[in-house]
């Protein structure tokens, strides 16, 4: 008989590993505390962008004509105990307000809503970003609470999944990585991952700590990856240098590589920011906080970013914000999604306006979830109408649409042709051509 799985937690991560499972021949069950993400998903919509998501799960969720039936969704944690065989947790984890440590309220909750109604031996698969150290808590946790006692099984699957691929990351990571107790377990998880198994995706078995640390070193590595090249931006701003042409350099050694080596406003979103700091506090705790100081640096320079690009709008306004108009293009914290959680761009256009400056807004998709975030900007259908009236244009998110635009449509409608480029992207040449003043962090003026 084939696996039956219940997802906890149908965000951007349970949502697309729900439709996943399905995708790979299991019956599924999304579980959330959100009603109306619930009902959303029912109706066989998705709650966020995320390209290739929604393909799938029309595919798959039951009551759609020509659907394969096999995902359906639920707000009832005893549903989900009864039907699933194996219980991967997807709930959030974010910043502890006021401090760097992680919030682990919504993660215990899920186990405590789950296991009380486990009668039978199954599988709980913790992918959730977690402190290290977490799994073992849980394991506890889940086994004194289950009915079924220690049948209640517990192992770590991380997650690796960018937002825009999240679909494609999903079917086809790079790597499984599972911190397992029992052979059972790891089993179990091979017969999950029997697909992308057999299409060569390395499958790791660790302990639980190892797992959990995968995943934050990972991330870890990334920042560290972007603040490496953001501060040499800074050295090639007050040098005199171009950080593109010396990242483009670089990236030719292959020990180097050009991954992760755009420099530009930084690093935002869900994960990178959060998770790094997540990791500095659990160091503490552990006593190793040592070892991760440099992490301190990397938020540091990160943050520096954005600061540094609020004062190159100001100097473009000839030092005062004060009754000028800046239009803003983008607000997701990267391009193909619409997720604005700690998004570089939007903290940008806040501190700005904050500052006496009229900003107006355009992304792509991101605009409902600005909106609702910051009600106090002002948003505008389309890059073109944002610009009207502008003294400063500030590109930074980098969506394939302002690659796109036309310097000399946009440079009608300005009150004054200044552009800078947050994501380091644009043709510098062409806007000059256009008559436009383009600057950008780490370049030449
Ligand atoms: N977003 C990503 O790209 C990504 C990638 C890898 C790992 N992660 C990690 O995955 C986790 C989830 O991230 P996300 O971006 O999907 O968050 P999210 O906020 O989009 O989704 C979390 C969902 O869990 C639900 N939830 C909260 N408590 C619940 C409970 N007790 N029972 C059922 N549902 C509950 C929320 O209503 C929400 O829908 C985090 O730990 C994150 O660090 C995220
Ligand atoms: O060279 C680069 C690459 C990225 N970024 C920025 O870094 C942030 C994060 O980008 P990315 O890592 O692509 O997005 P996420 O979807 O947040 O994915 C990260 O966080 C996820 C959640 O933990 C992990 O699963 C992924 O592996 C990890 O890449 C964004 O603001 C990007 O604009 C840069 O500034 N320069």
């Amino acid at each position: 008989m084939t696996l039956r799985i219940s997802v906890i937690g149908t965000g951007y991560l349970g949502a697309t590993h729900a439709a996943a499972m399905a995708e790979f021949g299991f019956e599924v069950l999304g579980l959330d505390i959100d009603p109306e993400k619930i009902a959303t998903l029912t109706a066989g919509k998705v709650p966020m962008y995320e390209p290739g998501l929604s393909e799938l799960l029309l595919k798959h969720v039951a009551g759609h004509e020509g659907s394969t039936g096999r995902l359906r969704f639920t707000t009832s944690p005893q549903e989900a105990a009864d039907f699933g065989d194996v219980h991967f947790v997807c709930v959030n984890t974010p910043q502890r307000k006021g401090e760097f440590a992680a919030d682990m309220s919504y993660v215990d909750a899920a186990i405590d809503a789950l296991a009380p109604h486990l009668t039978r031996p199954v599988l709980v698969v913790g992918k959730s970003t977690v402190p290290v150290g977490s799994a073992g808590r849980l394991a506890e946790r889940l086994a004194a609470l289950a009915p079924v006692g220690e049948g209640a099984e517990l192992a770590w699957n991380p997650e690796f999944l960018r937002e825009g691929f999240a679909v494609q990351d999903t079917l086809r990571p790079d790597r499984i990585v599972v911190g397992a107790r029992s052979e059972h377990a790891e089993r179990l998880l091979r017969e999950v991952y029997a697909e992308p198994i057999a299409a060569g995706v390395p499958f790791l078995v660790t302990d639980y700590a190892t797992a959990e640390l995968v995943k934050t070193a990972a991330n870890s590595f990334l920042a560290t990856k972007i603040s490496f090249i953001n501060a040499m931006a800074e050295v090639c701003e007050a040098a005199g240098a171009d950080v593109t042409q010396l990242s483009a350099a670089l990236a030719l050694d292959e020990r180097i590589g050009g991954k992760f080596l755009n420099s530009g406003l930084g690093f935002g979103g869900g994960c990178l920011p959060k998770d790094i700091r997540a990791f500095m506090a659990r160091a503490g705790e552990l006593g190793a906080d040592q070892a991760l100081t440099f992490l301190r640096e990397v938020d540091s320079i990160n943050m520096r970013r954005r600061s540094r690009m609020v004062e190159l709008a100001r100097e473009q306004c000839d030092g005062g914000f004060l009754g000028r108009r800046i239009a803003v293009l983008g607000a997701a914290f990267k391009p193909n999604s619409d997720d604005i959680r700690d998004s570089p761009a939007l903290n940008v256009a806040a501190q700005i306006q904050l500052q006496g400056a009229q900003v107006t807004v355009y992304d792509p998709k991101a605009m409902d979830n600005a909106r609702k975030m910051f009600p106090g900007l002002a948003y505008a259908p389309s890059a073109l109408e944002a610009a009207e009236g502008a003294h400063v244009v500030l590109h930074l998110t980098e969506w394939q649409e302002f690659r796109a635009l036309d310097p000399a449509e946009l440079g009608a409608v300005v009150a004054e042709r200044r552009l800078l480029d947050g994501r380091n992207v644009l043709d510098a040449e062409a806007w000059r051509a256009a008559g436009w003043t383009y600057r950008a962090l780490g370049r030449p003026s």
